[in-house]
C-alpha cells in the first residue's frame, strides 16, 4: 500500500470517527505509519488525560450490528465461552444454538458488515483493518518448523479453526444469504468464505475486546467469585481507535483491553481500574503517566510471553520475554526420576502405583513468576528468575514421599530429598533443552548478528527465549546444588540446610 493511501485512509477512518455523536480524540495525539497503524503523542501530554473516548453504539458488536436483528434467532444467549459452548454442544448432541459463543457471533458479525462494503456504518473503520496476519495461523510449514521444540507450535489450532467455521458460521451465512449478502451482490464460494472466516478470526483474536457489562463488575469484597461468576457472560467487540494503539509489556495508557486482561486474571489494582470508565455508553483511553512528544502511545496485551504474544497478535518484542513459558512434560520428569532415583523396576513400578494420574499436571508450564507492571504501566525489579518452578517442586516432592514410602533408603531426609529435586529439575531442563534442533549459542548469534528476518526472527526469538528460560532455570538449580554442598561440608545447621530448595 503507498504511503499516500496510507495516510488517505487514516484520515477517512480519523474523520468517520470524530463524526459519531459522542466521540473525542485529544489534540495531542496523531495516528501515524508505525507497524501498522499507531498512534504517538505530537506534544506533551498530563498523566491521567483522558485521550480518546469511544461510545458503545460505535462498537461493532451483536447488540450494534443489524445482523442480529435481521436474524435474532441466531444470536440468542450469545455470549457463552467458546469452550463451554462446544462442551454443551457435545454433551447435548449438538442442540446448542449455532451462536451460543461470543467468538462465532463477532464473527458472523464482522462478515456480515464486510459483506455489506459501503452500506456498513462501519466501512471507513473496516478499511482500516488488516487483510493478512503474521500470526503463525498463516504459517508455512518450512515457517512453522523454525519454532522447533516451542509448545506454541502445537497451539495454533488451525484445523479446529476451520472445522468451527464449517460447522457453525458457514451454514448461517449459508442460510441466510439473502441477509449477508447485499442484493445483487455475488456470493462467495466454500474457500472464500473460510477464507474470510480466518480473516475475521484472526482480527477479533488480534483487536476486539472483551465488553464489560456493569452487572459484571466485581464485588469488591468477592473479586474472586466474581471471576468465576463472570464466565460465560462476555461479550465482544471491536472498538475503533481503541484497537489503532500498539502495545508493549511497558505502556503508558490504560484501555478496556488491558482492563479485562487483568481482571480475568484477578490482578487488577484499584489504581489500573481507576484509568478505564466502561460505562454503559462511553469506553475511555486515559495516560497512566506522562507522555512526552514523540513518545508511541502504547496499550498493554497482558502478562504475555512472547510465543503467545505471536500466537495472538503476529509479534513479539524483547520487553515480553520477561513473561517466557516452557512447557515440560511430565513424562519427561519421570523418565529423568527413574534415571536418578535408580530403583529396581518392581519397586519403581510400586511408586508409580501410588500416584493418581488424575492428581498430576500432564505439563509443567515452567516461568519467572515476576511482577506485573505498575499502576503507571512500568516494570520494576528483576527480569531474571529468582525462585524455581513451585508447582513442579511441588509435583517432584509429592513423588519422592511417595517413594520414600516404598524405598526409604533411596529419599531418607529431606535434605536428600530437595537434593534430587535439584538435581532432576536441573537435567529435565537440559533435556528440554536438547529437544529444540538449534542450541542456544547458534540462536543468538542468529540474532545478535541480524542473520534473520520476519517471521523467522519471531520464530527465533520464540525459541531462543525459551532456551534461556530453560537455562536460568537448570543454572539455578545448579547454584543451589553447589550451594547445598558447601552447607554439607562446612557443617551449617540442619535448620539452614534445610532452607536451600
Ligand atoms: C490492536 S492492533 C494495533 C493496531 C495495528 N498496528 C494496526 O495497524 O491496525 C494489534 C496489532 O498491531 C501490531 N502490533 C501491536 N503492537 C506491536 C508492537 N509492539 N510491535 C509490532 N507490532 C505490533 C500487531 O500486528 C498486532 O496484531
Amino acid at each position: 500500500m503507498s504511503g499516500s493511501h496510507f495516510a488517505a485512509q487514516s484520515r477517512t477512518f480519523l474523520d468517520w470517527f470524530k463524526a459519531w455523536q459522542g466521540t473525542t480524540f485529544h489534540d495531542n495525539i496523531k495516528i501515524e505509519d508505525l507497524r501498522g497503524r499507531g498512534a504517538v503523542a505530537t506534544a506533551d501530554i498530563p498523566e491521567d488525560t483522558v485521550l480518546f473516548s469511544i461510545p458503545r453504539k460505535a462498537i461493532i458488536s451483536v447488540e450494534s450490528s443489524n445482523l442480529s436483528k435481521r436474524i435474532p434467532e441466531v444470536f440468542e444467549d450469545s455470549t457463552t465461552p467458546l469452550e463451554d459452548a462446544d462442551n454443551e454442544a457435545d454433551e447435548e448432541g449438538g442442540e446448542t444454538s449455532v451462536t451460543s459463543d461470543s467468538w462465532v457471533s463477532l464473527i458472523l458479525v464482522m462478515m456480515y458488515e464486510h459483506l455489506q462494503g459501503e452500506k456498513s456504518p462501519w466501512k471507513p473503520y473496516l478499511d482500516v483493518l488488516p487483510s493478512t496476519f503474521d500470526t503463525p495461523m498463516f504459517w508455512s510449514e518450512n515457517e512453522l518448523s523454525e519454532l522447533q521444540a516451542s509448545a506454541i507450535a502445537s497451539k495454533i489450532g488451525k484445523d479446529e479453526a476451520e472445522n468451527m467455521f464449517r460447522g457453525k458460521i458457514l451454514p448461517v451465512v449459508q442460510s441466510h444469504a439473502g441477509v449477508f449478502y447485499p442484493e445483487g451482490a455475488a456470493r462467495l464460494c466454500e474457500d472464500d468464505l473460510i477464507e474470510l472466516c480466518h480473516r475475521m478470526g484472526s482480527t477479533i483474536m488480534a483487536y476486539a475486546f472483551d465488553l464489560e457489562n456493569d452487572e459484571d463488575r466485581p464485588d469488591s469484597e468477592n473479586e474472586d467469585s466474581w471471576v468465576e461468576d463472570r464466565e460465560g457472560k462476555l461479550m465482544m467487540g471491536m472498538v475503533p481507535m481503541a484497537d489503532i494503539l500498539n502495545a508493549d509489556a511497558e505502556f503508558n495508557v490504560g484501555s478496556a483491553k488491558r482492563y479485562v486482561l487483568l481482571r480475568t486474571q484477578g490482578t487488577c489494582t484499584d489504581a489500573q481500574q481507576a484509568h478505564v470508565n466502561h460505562g454503559d455508553d462511553t469506553l475511555t483511553v486515559t495516560s497512566l503517566r506522562p507522555i512526552t512528544a514523540g513518545e508511541e502511545v502504547l496499550n498493554y496485551y497482558g502478562p504475555l510471553g512472547n510465543g503467545e504474544l505471536l500466537r495472538r497478535y503476529g509479534y513479539v518484542t524483547s520487553k515480553h520475554a520477561r513473561y517466557d513459558v516452557v512447557e515440560i512434560s511430565w513424562d519427561l520428569v519421570v523418565s529423568v526420576l527413574k534415571d536418578t532415583l535408580k530403583l529396581d523396576e518392581a519397586s519403581w513400578g510400586m511408586v508409580l502405583n501410588q500416584f493418581d494420574p488424575e492428581e498430576i499436571e500432564d505439563t509443567s508450564v515452567i516461568d519467572r513468576d515476576l511482577d506485573e507492571p505498575d499502576s503507571t504501566g512500568r516494570v520494576r525489579g528483576e527480569s531474571k528468575l529468582t525462585r524455581l518452578p513451585k508447582d513442579l517442586q511441588e509435583q517432584l516432592s509429592a513423588f519422592l514421599k511417595a517413594t520414600r514410602k516404598v524405598s526409604p533408603a533411596a529419599v531418607p531426609d529431606k535434605q536428600k530429598r530437595d537434593q534430587i529435586i535439584l538435581t532432576v529439575i536441573q537435567r529435565v531442563c537440559e533435556l528440554r533443552t536438547s529437544q529444540y534442533p538449534t542450541g542456544y549459542a547458534y540462536d543468538f548469534d542468529l540474532l545478535s548478528q541480524n542473520r534473520v528476518a520476519g517471521r523467522q526472527k519471531m520464530a527465533v526469538v520464540v525459541r531462543w527465549g525459551e532456551k534461556v528460560l530453560l537455562k536460568e532455570v537448570a543454572d539455578l538449580s545448579k547454584m543451589k546444588l553447589e550451594e547445598m554442598k558447601l552447607n554439607a561440608d562446612g557443617g551449617e545447621p540442619a535448620e539452614k540446610k534445610r532452607k536451600t530448595v
